[in-house]
């Protein structure tokens, strides 16, 4: 029995009238003499051959993608995948070597000193790993700092702080310092923080790396929350597949500064792009990712009438309903039959589970 999964397509690009952010050839050389290389046979050289031979490390290398206004946009990567030079380069903090930012419409690489300044106070506000709170002021004006430098008044900086420290569920702590709060709550404190200024983007480098299990959770939870209120843009950088795949509308995966894929969960877990891709995908229960769009086949006149199942539905969540029904489950992209999902179906995705590498 064929699956339906061939003709998948990939999600690379977004129509560019909705790009909130558009990366075009964007390139970061490290090292004196790395303008140069570019365009060169060098600049196709693996890693150690041209740090050997000029002593420049590729950072990021031919990276394009677009993000989608509202789109959780996640770039995951291992170490030294150069995850962090490329959100970095986003908003010139690292300067690109070569390429385009494109946020709202305006190329960041072409901003002079003050209009980069502005963009990143009004556009795009970064959330760190290392939360970088000033110790000796209070929460309320750590995170009314941003407004503050925007010469904000007093007054207004601090209903605005109060507002987005209520957001982040930090109410009843404006007044304390940094050291009297946890790590999870120094880190709400810096997505606060972000949020002062109502940027259209927001960049996450790493945010919770340092933080407990339990609280990461908490802190993947609440982005999913604010995300769900809020409805912004947000390029989140991470080196953990779970937490990739649980917050991204779709994930950018990198290896050695390049992109090896971009899609969403399930294609990417469904139909990784190379071994790379697959090798770190395999442990991953794939009936919690895959939609039932993986998994149907086609019709073969055995549509019948059973239960109707959308699509997009996660495999997990649609089990019970097909192993209950005995017979074919309709499969609908709106109100249109695209497939049949059957016991079978349902069993070789979580028997291919039960027989991942451990
Ligand atoms: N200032 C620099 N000078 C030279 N090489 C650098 C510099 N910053 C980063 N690199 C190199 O660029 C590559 C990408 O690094 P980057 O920190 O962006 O990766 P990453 O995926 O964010 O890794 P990690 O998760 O460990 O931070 C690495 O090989 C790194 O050694």
């Amino acid at each position: 029995m064929t699956t339906m999964t061939d003709h998948e397509p990939q999600g690379t690009s977004v129509p560019a009238t909705d790009a909130a952010l558009a990366v075009h050839n964007l390139w970061k050389i490290f090292g004196k003499g790395g303008d140069k290389i570019l365009g060169t046979p060098d600049a196709e050289l693996p890693r150690p051959e041209l740090k050997e031979k000029t002593g420049c490390v590729v950072g990021v290398k031919d990276v394009s993608f677009e993000v989608a206004q509202g789109e959780v946009f996640v770039v995951m990567g291992l170490s030294g995948s150069g995850k962090s030079t490329l959100v970095r380069c986003l908003t010139r903090l690292i300067e690109p070597t070569a390429g385009e930012v494109i946020v709202d419409g305006e190329d960041v690489t072409k901003a002079n000193e003050s209009r980069l300044r502005e963009l990143r106070r009004n556009h795009a506000s970064m959330v760190f790993q290392h939360f970088g709170l000033l110790p000796h002021r209070q929460v309320i004006d750590n995170v009314g700092y941003g407004l503050e430098i925007r010469g904000v008044p007093k007054k207004e900086r601090r209903a605005k702080a109060a507002e987005v420290v209520d957001l982040v569920g930090l109410s009843g702590y404006e007044f304390s310092y940094p050291d009297q709060l946890s790590g999870g709550m120094q880190q709400r404190v810096g997505l606060a923080r972000a949020l002062a200024g109502d940027p259209k983007l927001l960049l996450f480098d790493e945010p919770f790396s340092a933080l407990d299990p339990l609280i990461r959770r908490d802190m993947q939870n609440e982005v999913i929350r604010l995300h769900h209120e809020l409805r912004k843009t947000m390029v989140f950088i991470t080196h953990d597949l779970a937490e990739a795949l649980k917050l991204g509308d779709r994930i950018l995966i990198m290896r050695d500064g390049e992109v090896v894929q971009v899609g969403t969960p399930d294609q990417i877990i469904g139909a990784p792009a190379d071994e790379y891709v697959r090798d770190f995908t395999s442990e991953v229960p794939r009936s919690h990712v895959l939609t039932l769009k993986w998994v149907m086949h086609e019709p073969n006149g055995d549509a019948g009438d059973g239960p109707v199942l959308q699509a997009d539905q996660i495999v997990k969540d649609a089990a019970r309903v097909v192993l209950d029904h005995h017979g074919p489950c309709r499969v609908m992209d709106g109100d249109k039959l695209v497939g049949v999902v059957d016991d079978e179906d349902i069993l070789r995705v979580v028997v291919a589970e039960e027989e991942a590498p451990a």
